[in-house]
């Protein structure tokens, strides 16, 4: 079988990179008029200008190329088909069946159709929503709902908390959503202060139903609410839960009817299109929990049927794979800026590193080249008071997706045009940087003696060079966060599609659970004690004792 790395476009492009070493963006941008309108890409309500690269047509051609020789085409359609692409765990990869309005007929690999299970779900949850909102499904004391609990981790925490922030303009009125994930009880306690379990509803979101900090926050979760008057039998009423165990949620004491299910072929990271969004369709009404799946299917869409050259997540999840393999980078920063975005480098850092931390290929065989690369971000202007100084005088070259919606949904006079000229600013900066003779002239202008000006100029260099893109979008709606988050669930796909690893699995995440619980049962004295390494023995007395 022939590796990435034998592919003779991976060997052009090898050679394409040495050309890098005297190319400046800046010369790009002059030398050719036409390069910011040509490198630019609208689609599902989203504009990708992805001209600020390291990039240069030839080497966008070589891509894409690379993608086809690497098969992405395929592997892309066997998702969308049903075919157990995530094949350690031998299971079908549905997330896009979530939001596809147009089939009627998706087969996982077990030859069942998906499309009737989803449609009863969503009409199951458009139902319970409306029941919420119009008072016809009430706590113990028939007083409606104020408050929502939602309890979940990971892939069953992030997108709802996330598209719940982000949608915060579309709210339902008179409902307060609140997110417990961490274990650490201060997390639950400070939620549990702001709440009266009579009118509150509990949400507990965990596919497998085995996860211990969900289990254990709605367990505590529920004695709380006893303790706080709300009768046993009628804890049904307030607790419901998402998960592909319903057994389990039954036996915890939901009603059955109050169970949503989840399926073994959508991921957790890839879940909030499936009921586990039920907390974003509680926050904001169903119908724009609707819109939200509508503009992921237009992504979707769009990257089924847009050529490479101008398909939004290939060409993200190639730049992505340039500067890891190519360039050396080994992290990404997503710069959001809107407010209510900002949650999203988190989300997509579970989404990209938990799907693409991996160091073997499909098979199992060792890989050469670097994968997944650290994802972090935050929010703009912020990080520009903070960490942007690396990115535009730090030893490395961090690629930059700046995010920015062009209509704010608070137009506060002069602020949104502040924002976006830092945004666009910024972009401008890393992009032409500063050069040697640049610094010197403005440090004579500020009228510096020559010695003074020589031993502060180089400090004031900025190499330039450095890459983003910037996404924008008309305004932030349920449809362009659908699309937004879309686009990066198929950016991770094709970066792992092209490196060849299962992008769908995530089995080193539990060594630690494993080793957890090993070093619970220590502290709670259920094990021979000191059966772990030194280290761990001597933290685990230490916490027994409760000093140091
Ligand atoms: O929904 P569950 O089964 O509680 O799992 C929560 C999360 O734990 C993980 O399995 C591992 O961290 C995630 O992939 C998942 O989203």
């Amino acid at each position: 079988m022939t590796t990435l790395t034998q592919l003779s476009t991976w060997q052009q492009l090898q050679q394409q990179r040495t050309s890098y070493d005297k190319f400046s963006l800046r010369a790009s941008f002059t030398a050719d008029p036409g390069r910011a309108a040509r490198m630019s890409i609208k689609a599902a309500q989203l504009k990708l200008d992805f001209s600020k690269n390291l990039l240069t047509d030839d080497t966008l051609t070589t891509l894409c190329q690379l993608a086809r020789e690497a098969g992405l085409e395929p592997l892309r359609d066997a998702m969308f088909n049903g075919e157990a692409i995530n094949n350690t765990e031998g299971r079908a990869v549905l997330h896009t069946a979530l939001r596809n309005s147009q089939r009627s007929h998706i087969e996982t690999e077990t030859g069942s159709n998906v499309v009737p299970e989803i449609s009863a779900t969503l009409a199951k949850m458009k139902q319970f929503v409306a029941d919420v909102h119009q008072g016809v499904l009430t706590g113990y004391s028939n007083k409606a709902f104020t408050d929502i609990i939602a309890i979940g981790i990971g892939g069953s925490f992030l997108g709802p908390k996330v598209a719940t922030e982000a949608l915060r303009p579309y709210a339902q009125a008179g409902i307060k959503l609140h997110f417990v994930a961490n274990v650490d009880g201060t997390s639950l306690a400070e939620k549990l202060k702001r709440i009266d379990p009579e009118t509150t509803l509990v949400v507990m979101s965990s596919k497998s139903f085995s996860t211990q900090e969900t289990i254990t926050n709605t367990q505590s979760a529920r004695d709380h609410f006893i303790a706080n008057g709300v009768p046993i039998e009628a804890i049904g009423d307030h607790f419901v839960a998402i998960s592909s165990n319903v057994a389990a949620a039954v036996e915890f004491g939901m009603k059955a009817e109050n169970v949503f299910p989840m399926w073994d072929w959508v991921g957790g990271r890839y879940s909030l299109w499936s009921a586990i969004g039920l907390p974003i369709a509680l926050a904001v009404g169903f119908d724009h929990f609707e819109q939200l799946l509508r503009g992921a299917e237009a992504m979707d869409k769009h990257f089924c049927e847009a050529p490479l050259e101008q398909n939004m997540p290939a060409i993200m999840g190639l730049l992505s794979l340039w500067y890891s393999n190519f360039f050396g980078t080994q992290s990404q920063v997503l710069l959001s800026y809107d407010h209510y975005l900002r949650g999203l480098p988190a989300y997509v850092q579970q989404l990209d590193m938990e799907s693409n931390g991996k160091s073997v290929d499909k098979e199992g065989n060792p890989i050469e080249y670097h994968t997944g690369p650290v994802i972090w971000g935050g929010e703009g202007t912020n990080g520009q008071h903070a960490y942007h100084q690396l990115l535009h005088q730090g030893t490395g070259i961090i690629p930059a997706d700046f995010i920015l919606p062009l209509q704010s949904h608070n137009p506060i006079a002069g602020h949104h045009n502040m924002l976006a000229a830092n945004c666009f600013g910024q972009t401008q900066a890393l992009m032409q940087g500063k050069t040697l003779a640049e610094a010197r002239a403005e440090l004579a202008g500020q009228g510096l003696a020559e010695e003074e000006l020589e031993r502060l100029a180089r400090h004031k260099v900025m190499p330039g060079n450095r890459p983003s893109n910037t996404l924008l979008m008309d305004k932030l709606t349920p449809f362009t966060l659908g699309s937004l988050i879309a686009l990066y669930e198929h950016r991770t796909f094709v970066q792992g599609a092209l490196w060849g690893i299962n992008s769908f699995d995530q089995w080193g995440v539990e060594l630690g659970k494993a080793l957890g619980n090993g070093v619970l049962a220590e502290i709670e004295a259920k094990t021979q004690p000191n059966q772990l390494d030194e280290s761990t023995n001597l933290l685990v007395a230490a916490l027994r004792q409760g000093h140091i």
